[in-house]
């Protein structure tokens, strides 16, 4: 039998909770499996991101509407419960059709015995708005941060990280757009990669990205249904990304016979467009990644550019140990919190702690010490995360080249102002970059360009 959008919604959110599986990775898979299409692929996506986005919010007013902790309630119908209140709270649904719709889920999931629940909790929750729900949720509570997360139904330590890094670049105003920018979903962008897809940026019918020389805006629907996608010549690829990668190919003019590296590749979306700005001035692209399975992600997204590329797997923390193994140009997109992301991965906000945060800047750390020592005199190196947090991005820079006092910050701002269509008055301090969802309409990338002087 064919499952419906509710069904498909509750799948990806069970298996978040329980397997954490990745929504934006298992979501299409379960799209298609049920040959969903249209308007119920549509309605799916957002029943399954909205939930997961505004899980905390849900979880609070499920609390309250139950009169007990989330945690004594059986996972699968909390995830029921979670579904209705974003029905109800962030669809408009009516309520008598979320109801109802929740509770025949609930039957259809054999949690028949939990029928009198669901459907109780849920008549309660329709009973205020969200802003009423906020209101009551926010009623006593006196710190800012707290109240941010509630409204914004972000976990509070991210908001406090968020409001760091903001108030590092003067911007500590603009902390509530952030959280808004962060539960909107982000528009697809693709890039069209130089060399072998130049005519997709010229079509009559193309929406150009603002700032990537090479990015377009994609046209609603599925963008695996385009042929040029399908073949990998054009990509779906965040325009942050885009420039990140931009900044490193056109730092400077590229010599024949450059020997690049991207440390952590997987799963090879930078890798793809560093590896055809390489292939058009005769350069070498090698993709390294330490995962296994994300090394087979890389070959296939670098198939369009097999010949002139290399893949391998290897652990970056190794790198500079062989004194022949030194590089011209080296992208560190380094394992993070995806802090920057958040708009793209729905779950990943209420999955991640602060310890992650220092359990990453160690990795982090090692691997800029690692990759600096491979980097050849003359080279340029790029440390970009997709998250904004000061302990991942400055902090990481600033600790690993106390040690390195050669190397040398280059104004990646400026250098990226002359690669991007417009300026993108993104000046993190000391020549770094920082984007911004609310600002630039892309992940929160941060990007600073090191090089090693000749003779260093
Ligand atoms: C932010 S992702 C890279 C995204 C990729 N550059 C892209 O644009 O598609 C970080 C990657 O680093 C990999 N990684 C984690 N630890 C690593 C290590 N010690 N050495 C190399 N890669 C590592 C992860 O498996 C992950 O694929």
């Amino acid at each position: 039998m064919r499952a419906s959008p509710r069904r498909v919604a509750f799948d990806v959110l069970h298996a978040v909770s329980v397997e954490d599986a990745y929504a934006n990775l298992l979501l299409p898979t379960r799209l298609r499996g049920a040959a969903l299409t249209g308007s119920d692929a549509g309605f799916a996506t957002e029943l399954c991101y909205g939930t997961l986005r505004r899980r905390g919010l849900y979880d609070a007013v499920i609390e309250h509407a139950a009169g007990r902790a989330v945690d004594t309630i059986d996972a699968p119908v909390l995830d029921v419960l979670r579904l209705g209140a974003h029905q109800l709270l962030g669809m408009g649904t009516p309520p008598h059709a979320a109801v109802d719709e929740s509770v025949r889920l609930a039957l259809a999931l054999r949690l028949g015995r939990a029928k009198g629940f669901v459907n109780a909790v849920l008549r309660r929750v329709s009973e205020r708005t969200e802003p009423q729900w906020t209101e009551l949720l926010l009623a006593g509570v006196d710190d800012p941060f707290e109240r941010f997360a509630i409204e914004h139904a972000h976990p509070r330590w991210v908001v406090a990280s968020l409001a760091s890094a903001l108030s590092a670049q003067n911007r500590g105003e603009e902390l509530e757009a952030l959280l808004a920018a962060d539960n909107v979903p982000a528009r697809v962008s693709l890039v069209a990669l130089p060399g072998l897809a130049d005519a997709a940026l010229s079509a009559a019918d193309a929406e150009l990205s603002d700032y990537s020389p090479l990015g377009l805006r994609a046209p609603s629907g599925d963008p695996g249904a385009d042929p040029r996608v399908r073949s990998g010549v054009v990509r779906v690829q965040d325009e942050g990304s885009q420039l990140a990668a931009l900044a490193l190919s056109r730092a400077r003019p590229i010599a024949s016979g450059e020997r690049w590296l991207d440390v952590c590749a997987g799963p090879g979306g930078k890798a793809a467009l560093l590896a055809a700005e390489a292939a058009r001035a005769g350069a070498h692209l090698l993709a390294s990644e330490a995962s296994p399975a994300r090394t087979d992600l890389v070959r296939r997204a670098l198939a369009p550019l097999a010949d002139s590329v290399s893949v391998r797997t290897a652990d970056g923390r190794t790198l500079g140990a062989d004194p022949l193994e030194r590089y011209d140009r080296i992208m560190l997109d380094a394992p993070c919190t995806g802090l920057g992301a958040l708009r793209r991965r729905p779950e990943a906000r209420w999955r991640k702690s602060e310890d992650d945060v220092v359990e990453l800047a160690a990795l982090q750390a090692s691997l800029l010490t690692a990759a600096l020592s491979a980097l050849s005199p003359g080279g340029v190196l790029a440390y970009v995360t997709c998250s904004p947090h000061p302990s991942e991005t400055t902090a990481i820079v600033d600790t690993v080249l106390e040690g390195h006092p050669a190397i040398e910050r280059l104004d990646t701002a400026d250098l990226l102002d002359r690669v991007t269509k417009a300026p993108l008055d993104a000046r993190a301090g000391r020549g770094a970059v920082q984007l911004w969802p609310h600002r630039h309409g892309t992940d929160a990338m941060f990007i600073q360009l090191l090089s090693r002087p000749d003779g260093a």
